[in-house]
Order: C-alpha cells, then sequence, then structure tokens
C-alpha cells in the first residue's frame, strides 16, 4: 500500500470530524501547505560507483540506537483514529525498530503505551512529549510517570504558548474529545481535573528557566521541539537539551513561519556539532528523509502519514506506513551512491531549477 492509497483509506474510514483533526491547521493552511511543497524545492545530487550491495540505516539517537532515521511524531488522540489507538502505533513502531513518541495528549497513558511497545520488542524506544505544565508540579508528576513507565526521553514541546487555531476543527465545533475518552496521561495528577482538553494549559509566561528546571528534574536525555530560530536552538542546548527537533508542529501553530525543511539548515549550523538535530512537518517519501539527512538532520519525524496508517489498518497499517518509509529511503539512498545515513552530504543537495 502507498502512502496515498492509506491516506485515502483513512479518510473514508475515519468520521469527517476526526478526519479534519488530522488533516487540518491552522489559519489559511499555508504552512501546512508548504511544509510539503517545501521539500520539492530540494534535489538530490547522486555519487555513483561508491554504494554496497547493503545499506546501514542505523542511528544513535538519545536513549535510542535505532534501525532507520525515523521517529513517530507525537500526534494526540490515538483512540478517536482505532480502536487500539497508541497501543497499535507503539506495537508497529517496536516491530519496526524506530523511536515511538508519545503524548502527554494520549487517549492511552504513557504506560499502557510502553508495555505495547514491549510485546513487540522487549527493549523498545519510547519516548514522552511533555507539556510544560504552568505549575511545575503537575509538569514533575508527568515526568515521574513518564520515568517509571520506561521511556527513554523526554521530548517538550515549546512551539505552544498558546493552543493552535484549527481552522477545521473551529468550523466543526470539535473543540474538545468526546465522552468516553480522556487525555489519560492528565489524570490523578496534583489538583488536577482529568482528562479533558483544558486540563492540558499551555501557557505563553513559559522561559528557558522552566525548560532547565524540566532538566534538572530528571536523568533522561531531554529534548526540545518546535524549534524554527537558530538562537533558540543555541539556548536549547545551553539549557541542557540533548537534542532539537526542528518543527513548526505540522502547520497547527502560527501560519506564517517557514516550512519546516527551509529553517533546517541554520539550526544544524548552529548547533548540530553539539546534539543531534531532527525535523518534522511534510516528510511523505523516503527521498524527502534523504534530503532532510543530506541537510544535517540526524532523523526525521512523521506525523500525519502515522495516523493514516493506525485509522486505515490500526497496527498493520502503522506498519505499512514505516515499512514504506524505510524501504524507499534505503533505495533512494543506494541510488545516492550511499552505504551509511552519513554518506547523504550536504554538497549532495540542490535547489530546484538553480545551478552552480
Ligand atoms: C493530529 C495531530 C496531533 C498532534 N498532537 C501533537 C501533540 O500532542 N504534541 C506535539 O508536540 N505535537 C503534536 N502534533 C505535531 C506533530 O508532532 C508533528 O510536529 C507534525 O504532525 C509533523 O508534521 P506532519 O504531520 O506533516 O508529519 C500533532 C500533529 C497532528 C497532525
Ligand atoms: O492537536 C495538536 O496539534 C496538539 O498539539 C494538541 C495539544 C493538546 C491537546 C491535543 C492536541
Amino acid at each position: 500500500m502507498t502512502l496515498r492509497a492509506l491516506h485515502d483509506a483513512a479518510r473514508r474510514t475515519l468520521d469527517p470530524v476526526h478526519f479534519d483533526y488530522l488533516a487540518g491547521g491552522t489559519g489559511e493552511e499555508r504552512v501546512l501547505a508548504d511544509n510539503e511543497r517545501a521539500f520539492d524545492r530540494y534535489l538530490l545530487l547522486p555519487r555513483v560507483l561508491c554504494g554496497s550491495e547493503t545499506r546501514d540505516t542505523a542511528v544513535d539517537l538519545p536513549g535510542a540506537r535505532r534501525t532507520a532515521p525515523v521517529v513517530v511524531a507525537p500526534t494526540a488522540f490515538h483512540r478517536l483514529m482505532h480502536p487500539d489507538g497508541e497501543r497499535a502505533a507503539a506495537r508497529a513502531a517496536a516491530a519496526e525498530g524506530v523511536v515511538l513518541v508519545t503524548g502527554t495528549a494520549a487517549t492511552t497513558a504513557v504506560d499502557g503505551v510502553v508495555e505495547a511497545a514491549r510485546e513487540a520488542d522487549p527493549d523498545p524506544a519510547v519516548w514522552f512529549q511533555l507539556y510544560l505544565h504552568p505549575r511545575q508540579e503537575v509538569t514533575e508528576a508527568l515526568v515521574r510517570r513518564a520515568e517509571t513507565a520506561g521511556c527513554t526521553a523526554l521530548v517538550v514541546t515549546v512551539d505552544s504558548p498558546v493552543f493552535g487555531r484549527h481552522t477545521r476543527d473551529l468550523r466543526n465545533g470539535f473543540t474538545d474529545l468526546p465522552p468516553g475518552y480522556a487525555a489519560e496521561n492528565m489524570r490523578d495528577l496534583p489538583g488536577a481535573p482529568p482528562g479533558s482538553l483544558i486540563d492540558i494549559p499551555m501557557s505563553p509566561a513559559l522561559s528557558w528557566r522552566d525548560f532547565g528546571e524540566t532538566v534538572r528534574m530528571t536523568s533522561l536525555p531531554v529534548l526540545v521541539k518546535g524549534v524554527l530560530h537558530p538562537a533558540d536552538a543555541r539556548l536549547a542546548v545551553e539549557h541542557g537539551a540533548a537534542g532539537v527537533i526542528v518543527s513548526n508542529h505540522g502547520g497547527r501553530q502560527c501560519d506564517a513561519v517557514p516550512a519546516a525543511v527551509d529553517c533546517l539548515p541554520a539550526v544544524v549550523g548552529a548547533v548540530a556539532d553539539r546534539v543531534p538535530v531532527l525535523l518534522d512537518g511534510g516528510v511523505r517519501r523516503g527521498s524527502d528523509v534523504a534530503v532532510a539527512l543530506a541537510l544535517g538532520a540526524a532523523a526525521v519525524g512523521v506525523g500525519r502519514p502515522v495516523v493514516w496508517g493506525l485509522a486505515a489498518g490500526g497496527e498493520a497499517g502503522v506498519r505499512a506506513v514505516l515499512g514504506a518509509l524505510r524501504d524507499e529511503y534505503d533505495h533512494t539512498l543506494a541510488l545516492c551512491g550511499g552505504r551509511r545515513n552519513t554518506d547523504l552530504t550536504k554538497d549532495m543537495i540542490v535547489r530546484r531549477g538553480e545551478t552552480w
């Protein structure tokens, strides 16, 4: 099954309101469209007669040595998309040997997600995406929950000082989880009413000091997700980040920012000599993975396509998405004369229409 076919199957399967939640962006959805389109402007310049019969696509990431430079980006509310929800995605990612990032807004608690991943791989890599809570004791309770569950890294999302205004959700009146579903990680936290979207408060008053305090409250590596400005990438490293994820939240926060891949080179230039730089937003083909790696990313995150697979076919559907991306990436690496990820280098990138 191609990713396009899985997308179409997800659209046929899902309640249209839930499909809109998954597919949509903010504003006029300019950034949403640009994230994908931007990849068309980067072309690969293959090297020849330097490959090998087999390729090694393994990658070392914080708290994880994995088989492919692909990470399942955190996406909320999986049980709305398929009855097996986060557990199916976790089993699939573990079986494919890639990192899964489960989030604060998951509809399955983090211990259940790690338990499901262990069904496929006794030593999986599950990272926990954290929205810093304005009350530090709530943040700390979430961190302990992730540690106890067995997560191997934390991912602090910093591009959401306020909720994104998702245009389709506002039109559809989809502003919270329906009855019967909850943000399960928010249950039984100090002074917190459980489970609804408003229990995941965001705050524009959070600062790098709050981030630094989060780094100090755990021995897990902590990545920062949602950096576009190279100065913020430097601040992240200065405050103890173990990695930086270049992301505009899949076009769901500010509708006037650059495509994620266009922000990658400057962030790589600022910090990639110190910490791994990851990218998410618009990755839809194996060649997109190759372009991001050639531009200096250690790995890429994939958001919506994983959920297309989940909605279309549960665990098998997610495996189909991850397997297709891995296979296409390996094929592209071979076509570019590469043996391993680091053989993709910046001199192998040209911009469409530009010569040198
Ligand atoms: C339905 C949906 C829910 C998301 N939920 C979260 C979330 O809870 N936390 C977070 O940090 N990012 C969240 N994201 C952003 C993704 O982690 C990622 O940045 C984005 O989807 C990447 O773009 P892509 O969908 O083009 O691959 C969400 C994205 C989508 C589409
Ligand atoms: O939908 C999103 O993009 C998202 O990040 C989110 C945040 C909090 C609750 C639910 C989803």
